[in-house]
């Protein structure tokens, strides 16, 4: 069981990468090198690797393991992407083609637009400049997800508080945005886990003088399977057992009933991002607009967690986001590992391997809508979670995130 998305050994001039496969889990764990643009463009569109910042960051590390080879004389005579005498316009092009690969997630967007300032004629001053580029993106992300951790299960305890509201209580989730979508941690699910580390913290102290400071504490969290690639049940309910955080999996469609009969009290929502544009709209995994809906219903807080790195500063408003349509099989077929049903167990080969399987679940002509994300509006929006800390509407009923956008 591993929870690291990305393994870069940085060993400059000898930098290797690979990703964990994120179709397989969380029946297999199995890593795949990265060694070129194209692999990294194939990894995120296929969503081997998925979740905003992660993207962001293999695509800048398949930059660079690409930049690398350019290093290698052996590979320089053979090669055929590029045209040394105008290494400039080669990558610019092959950064072209990384933007492809999925269009809604900013980071990649924003990293590409920092790399292409970071391109020389000289190969080994930009493959030094990528080197230390894609140091800097992965820590700081690591570093920013544990400081908005911080920030949002301090927020949110503390509102609590004020609102005189002592116990238990339950959080909800979308899609995932732990350590498979990040270098680590996580953004919405890494708030969840600071949270819980309170929790756990208030129920392992003895001394009095150790009590929690808060009169909350969060003792379960309720993820949603997030069809139809299942995020949440394949991968946050994989991450949530591993960090043994007591939690149910729900389906989409049983929110309001959860909420509506749950014995704990459901106080808020975390969900990540992809985009969030200047006014606070925000695209996020499909099914993130209705579940604000429900909160909105209920009265439950809905907050969106995501790094600086997942601001767009250059669009005003939610509707003008391109939002990716995935392919209809997708949603046509599940995609899975083979179970046998006599014993719950998977179906191996002769090497132990679990057999990937697509279950069909609509007539193969059925014609399918299958939009990746949807844009919640800012007034569906209780507060805004960054490494920079928690943003809440202004008495004009606005966000104003421009210190988000620097
Ligand atoms: C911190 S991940 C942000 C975001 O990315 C996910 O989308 P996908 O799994 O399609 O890459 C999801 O929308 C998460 O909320």
């Amino acid at each position: 069981m591993s929870l690291e998305a990305i393994v870069f050994d940085r060993v400059a001039g000898k930098c290797s990468v690979k990703i964990l496969d994120q179709l397989l889990l969380p029946y297999q764990t199995q890593y795949l090198p990265i060694n070129s643009i194209c692999d990294g463009y194939r990894a995120i569109k296929s969503m081997q690797v998925r979740g905003a910042p992660a993207i962001a960051i293999v695509g800048v590390l398949s930059v660079l393991v690409e930049c690398q080879l350019l290093l290698q004389e052996s590979f320089v005579k053979t090669q055929t992407f590029y045209d040394l005498t105008q290494l400039e316009k080669n990558f610019n092009e092959r950064l072209d083609l990384l933007l492809s690969s999925r269009p809604t997630a900013v980071n990649l967007s924003n990293a590409i637009t920092e790399l292409r300032a970071l391109i020389s004629e000289d190969v080994k001053a930009t493959y030094d400049s990528l080197f230390e580029y894609a140091c800097n993106i992965i820590d700081n992300d690591y570093a920013d997800n544990f400081t908005m951790g911080e920030n949002g299960a301090k927020h949110l305890l503390e509102q609590l508080d004020e609102q005189n509201f002592e116990g238990d209580f339950g959080v909800l989730t979308i899609c995932n945005t732990g350590s498979l979508a990040t270098s680590g941690y996580g953004t919405a699910l890494g708030v969840i886990r600071s949270l819980y580390a309170r929790t756990r913290q208030g129920k392992e102290v003895s001394e009095p003088k150790k009590a929690k400071k808060y009169g909350s504490q969060m003792v379960r969290v309720f993820p949603l399977e997030t069809r139809p690639y299942n995020q949440g049940s394949r991968l946050t309910a994989y991450e949530l057992l591993h960090d043994e955080i007591p939690s149910t999996l729900i389906t989409d469609s049983s929110i309001s009933y959860l909420v509506s009969t749950s014995k704990i009290p459901i106080k808020a929502a975390f969900v990540g991002a992809d985009r969030i544009v200047k006014n606070g709209d925000t695209a996020n995994k499909i099914g993130t607009y209705q579940l604000s809906i429900i909160c909105k219903h209920f009265g439950i807080k809905f907050y969106v967690v995501a790094p600086t790195t997942t601001f767009d500063a250059n669009t005003e408003t939610g509707d003008k986001i391109i939002v990716e349509e995935r392919p209809p099989n997708e949603f046509r077929f599940v995609q899975g590992t083979l179970i046998d049903s006599a014993n719950a167990a998977p179906v191996v080969n002769e090497y132990k391997i679990p057999l990937k399987a697509s279950v069909g679940i609509t007539p193969l002509d059925m014609p399918v809508w299958n939009p990746s994300f949807d844009i919640t509006p800012y007034q569906h929006i209780d507060g805004i979670i960054s490494e920079k800390g928690v943003f809440t509407k202004a008495e004009d009923g606005k966000f104003h995130l421009e210190t988000q956008f620097q």
